[in-house]
């Protein structure tokens, strides 16, 4: 059954306290140069539940996720995931005490098979060294054990056929399917996905949804950054919008859409368009075709936040 419980407590916006937090950062500051990449006060993530993290290019929302996850470390700032503080916490460590990423590049390992792949996401699982160090006979039992894990999600992403493929022959949509599989080899209570309807075929794009639902369904919790405002709509039960490194709303999709600070941030002197209803994305895109100016702008298949130039050399 469905947690229809409120998400927030108190007043809704930016910052704002959730009933059941499973991560909660403050003050995060990481500047490049002059450039404030990341400056958030406060955010809270609920647990149990699918955030998506949306803003414009450049808005920090990579740069954030570098830093919770410890691929990058900030200037100030503290967070906690379970309760636990993560600050000065390796990547490496990070994944193993439950908390996953994935990227907008996938890193998968191209001259490895995807089996392959999939074993090696399960190297930051507790107490892996020690097992192969100190128990070799436990070991192997452990290997047979871990590589029956990865087939079972193999199976579940429709990968088992590209099993003994390497993992460069994958399409980008089945890359990205891949990267997802392997960050659960860690049995992870948070799932993190960079971009992951980037550069995947419409083909592949249900099922990706399907998956991310899925995630939740299991009891993981689901943070997400995307440009694709339908998937946002679609799956998200919480949105949090970034601009110039800030929070600057939050709350649920259908709120958010219409929230002025998002409609700014996003579309600069579009101001009349509605965020929240799908024909607003069209008249967004018929009016950013006459202005070559705009750094924010849109696919027609609704990903918002391309700069049009971008868009003009990818086609
Ligand atoms: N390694 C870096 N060196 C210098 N500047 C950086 C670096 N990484 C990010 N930045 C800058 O920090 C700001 C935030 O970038 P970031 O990639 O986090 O934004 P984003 O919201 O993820 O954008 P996008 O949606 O395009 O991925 C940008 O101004 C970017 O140019």
């Amino acid at each position: 059954m469905s947690d229809t419980r409120p998400i927030a407590v108190g007043d809704i916006g930016p910052g704002c306290s959730k009933r059941d937090p499973i991560l909660v950062a403050k003050n995060v500051t990481r500047t490049y140069g002059g450039i404030n990449a990341v400056d958030v006060e406060h955010v809270e993530i609920p647990r149990h539940k699918i955030t998506a993290l949306i803003g414009p290019n450049g808005a920090g929302k990579t740069t954030l996720f570098n830093l919770l996850t410890g691929f990058d470390t900030p200037q100030s700032g503290e967070w906690q995931f379970e309760g636990k503080g993560l600050a000065g916490v390796s990547a490496y460590k990070v994944a193993r005490l439950g908390m996953v990423r994935t990227f907008q590049l996938t890193k998968v390992m191209g001259k490895l098979t995807v089996i392959e792949n999939m074993r090696l996401g399960a190297a930051s699982q507790p107490g892996e060294s020690l097992w192969r160090a100190l128990l070799p006979p436990l070991w192997r039992s452990r290997e047979r054990e871990i590589t029956e894990q990865a087939d079972v999600l193999l199976a579940k992403f429709k990968l088992d056929t590209k099993r003994s493929d390497y993992a460069a022959s994958l399409s980008g949509g089945q890359r990205k399917l891949l990267e997802m599989a392997r960050a659960l080899m860690v049995r992870p209570k948070l799932v993190m996905l960079d971009e992951p309807m980037a550069g995947v075929n419409p083909a592949l794009t249900q099922s990706l949804l399907d998956h991310i639902k899925n995630l939740k369904a299991e009891g993981m919790t689901v943070l997400f950054v995307e440009h694709d405002m339908h998937m946002v709509r679609h799956i998200a039960d919480w949105v949090v919008v970034m601009a110039e490194g800030k929070v600057v709303a939050e709350g649920p999709p259908e709120d958010v859409m219409k929230d002025q600070a998002v409609i700014d941030a996003y579309l600069g002197a579009h101001h009349d368009v509605d965020l929240a209803d799908s024909e607003g994305f069209e008249k967004l895109e018929a009016e950013l075709e006459h202005d070559a100016e705009s750094s924010v702008g849109m696919e027609p298949d609704g990903v918002v936040g391309r700069r049009i130039d971008e868009r003009k050399e990818q086609a």
